[in-house]
């Protein structure tokens, strides 16, 4: 990449002293700068309301990257295009002095007038810093303007309508960012290539060859410092309305015609548009929340959820999920999407299990004892795709063992990394939205997820009902059992 095909912009981040602007978005943009990846006329304006100074910034962005991070060099130049601004945004004067400095930036770093806003801040503020910014005409510049916004995008179909019309008034879709940051995960990316690059699995990827497909997202961690914002969003709002609907819509979607945005984009939303709706004694059925209780965890003890702060002490918050999602169309008429993802469960890891249906007779196992075949695509930790077979036990006889051929992404990215955000940032200063979610994609998860909430609003938890350290509460495996099927196990098979 030359430098002149290197992205240039000045990057505003709204939120730049909070945990996703240290954990992710310093990083990521480090990476992005230590792999060549944008021009060397980059700046980026932190904004916030503490009364940092350039120089507290810079040493703050510095250990940030120091502990995520490894090599790290260079440190010093490269936080010296971080500039700090005290900023609070209910305040509209503030907005007339971000303006000059980004003038100002402009005139010293050649950023063309690019400029990426990103609101990594409380969602309250979205829909008024959109407006503050056409308003104050942050958005005239002579190059591209950009708007990222982190999730959660709206409390539920409502208010997420009213948050799409506020930010619509300022920018246009194309302008839009909303960030799932599981699209910027390498083998979330790679379903589509596996799905579609192989004849193999694309001929059998049908209800007539699959019985099930089971989708788990665990997490060992509990809520950590979160509480606030967790305890009034929840699992099925955190993990399940966005990054695990996107997994399901990605396994279940039709090939595009072509690979740009909107062919994509618009083959997602057709499968999240066919969803079954579910009534009140449907969601009863089909979906199992739960919340932990204390426990164990890799020989730790920890605390239960209503432990965790003092404003938890009688919390009917749900931090675990597990559903039976249905899609009325075609190619998925009765085959089962189960989902499940939760905190404080046994182990952090991400996995996606295709289950292939039994063959109609079984001559080689004695006992009858059925091993499908499995396609088990590996997210994180470790990366990689397995193929369960059955094949001939060395020997005598003609009986049958599993084996698997597995293949290791060697890009190993590990928990927690950066590099989710480092792709979609670059995406996002390449204008590319392929990677972000569509406004019809977000309503429709919301019409989904919201079905789910009021069945939920109505019913009275018997919480904490599951321990530190386990899979979930018993309902989430008699939610399969009922269907003869169980959860396969999600210790990783990548090694
Ligand atoms: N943290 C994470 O892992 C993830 C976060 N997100 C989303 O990212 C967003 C940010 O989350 P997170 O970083 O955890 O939140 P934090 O609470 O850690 O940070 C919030 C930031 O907003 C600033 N702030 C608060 N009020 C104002 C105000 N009136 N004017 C200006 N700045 C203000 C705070 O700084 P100050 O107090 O100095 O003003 C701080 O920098 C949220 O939407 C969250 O849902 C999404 C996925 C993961
Ligand atoms: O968006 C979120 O995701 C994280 C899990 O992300 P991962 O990349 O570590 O799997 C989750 O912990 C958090 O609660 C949620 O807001």
């Amino acid at each position: 990449m030359t430098d002149q095909q290197r992205p240039k912009s000045v990057i505003v981040i709204f939120g730049a002293t909070g945990d996703l602007a240290k954990r992710k978005l310093f990083p990521s943009i480090y990476r992005l700068y230590q792999n060549g990846k944008i021009s060397e006329d980059f700046a980026v304006i932190g904004l916030a309301r503490r009364p940092w100074t350039n120089d507290t910034f810079r040493e703050n962005v510095e250990i940030s990257i120091e502990e995520t991070v490894s090599p790290a060099t260079d440190l010093e130049e490269f936080s010296s295009h971080f500039y700090y601004q005290s900023f609070d945004v209910t305040e509209p004067s503030s907005y007339n002095g971000l303006n000059e400095l980004l003038n100002e930036l402009e005139g010293t770093y050649q950023t063309e007038g690019n400029r990426i806003f990103y609101l990594a801040m409380a969602p309250e503020y979205f829909g008024s810093i959109a407006n503050n910014l056409r308003k104050y005409g942050l958005k005239e510049t002579e190059g591209w303007t950009r708007l990222v916004i982190e999730k959660p995008f709206g409390h539920d179909l409502k208010s997420a309508k009213e948050l799409n019309n506020q930010i619509r008034e300022a920018f246009n879709e194309d302008q839009i960012y909303r960030i799932d940051h599981y699209l910027g995960k390498e083998m979330v990316q790679n379903i589509e290539v596996i799905r579609f690059a192989n004849g193999i699995f694309e001929h059998l990827w049908n209800n007539r060859f699959i019985s099930n497909i089971q989708i788990t997202s665990s997490e060992s961690l509990g809520v950590e410092e979160r509480a606030r914002y967790y305890d009034h969003s929840g699992a099925a709002r955190d993990m399940v309305q966005n990054h695990m609907l996107q997994m399901v819509a990605l396994l279940a979607m039709e090939p595009p015609i072509n690979l740009t945005t909107d062919e994509i984009r618009s083959e997602k939303i057709k499968v999240l548009r066919a969803l079954r709706n579910l009534t009140e004694d449907e969601v009863d059925e089909n979906f199992v929340r739960g919340q932990y209780g204390p426990g164990v965890i890799r020989r730790r003890n920890v605390n239960g959820y209503r432990e965790e702060a003092e404003e938890l002490a009688y919390s009917q918050t749900e931090t675990f999920v597990a559903g039976k999602v249905m899609i009325d169309n075609y190619r998925w008429a009765g085959v089962p999407f189960y989902i499940r993802t939760g905190k404080r469960l046994a182990e952090k890891a991400t996995h996606i299990v295709v289950e292939f249906k039994d063959i109609p007779m079984n001559l080689y196992y004695e006992d009858q004892k059925k091993n499908p075949n499995l396609l088990v695509i590996s997210i994180q930790p470790n990366e990689g795709i397995t193929l369960f077979l059955n094949a001939k036990k060395s020997g005598h006889g003609s009986a049958a063992q599993p084996i698997q051929l597995s293949y290791n992404n060697e890009g190993v990215n590990g928990i927690n990394t950066p590099e989710a955000y480092e792709k979609l940032l670059f995406d996002c200063m390449q204008g590319d939205t392929t990677n972000f979610t569509h406004w019809d994609e977000v309503a429709n998860s919301w019409e989904y997820i919201d079905s789910i909430l009021e069945t939920w609003a109505n019913r009275e938890p018997d919480f904490p009902n599951y321990n530190s350290g386990s899979m979930g509460p018993d309902e989430a495996d008699k939610l399969l059992e009922k269907d003869g099927f169980h959860w396969w196990p999600i210790t990783d098979v990548i090694k």
